[in-house]
């Protein structure tokens, strides 16, 4: 069986700047008005359909201050 492509998003910025809410209205429409920190922790991980076929997905939001986290963010290892 062929494997399905697979899409790494990381997203940085400084802390509360609207990462998270910017990532759950594109996962569900919705905008999230209470700030709940993240620590950089993996966001979203799930499959998602593209072009009709179904991808796999990884959200990962950081304020980049966790310089060890980022370079495995972006060597995707995370
Ligand atoms: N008015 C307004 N508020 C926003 C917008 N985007 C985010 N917020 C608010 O700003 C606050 C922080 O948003 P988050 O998405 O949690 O910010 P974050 O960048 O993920 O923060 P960290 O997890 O600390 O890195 C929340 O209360 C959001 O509702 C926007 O475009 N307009």
């Amino acid at each position: 069986m062929a494997k399905s492509a697979e899409v790494k998003l990381a997203i940085f910025g400084r802390a509360g700047v609207g990462k998270s809410a910017l990532v759950v209205r594109f996962l569900t429409k919705r905008f999230i008005w209470e700030y709940d920190p993240t620590l950089g922790r993996l966001w979203w991980k799930g499959g998602m359909e593209w072009h009709a076929e179904v991808v796999s997905v990884r959200i990962i939001s950081s304020t980049g201050r966790n310089e060890q986290l980022c370079q495995v963010i972006l060597r995707g290892q995370e």
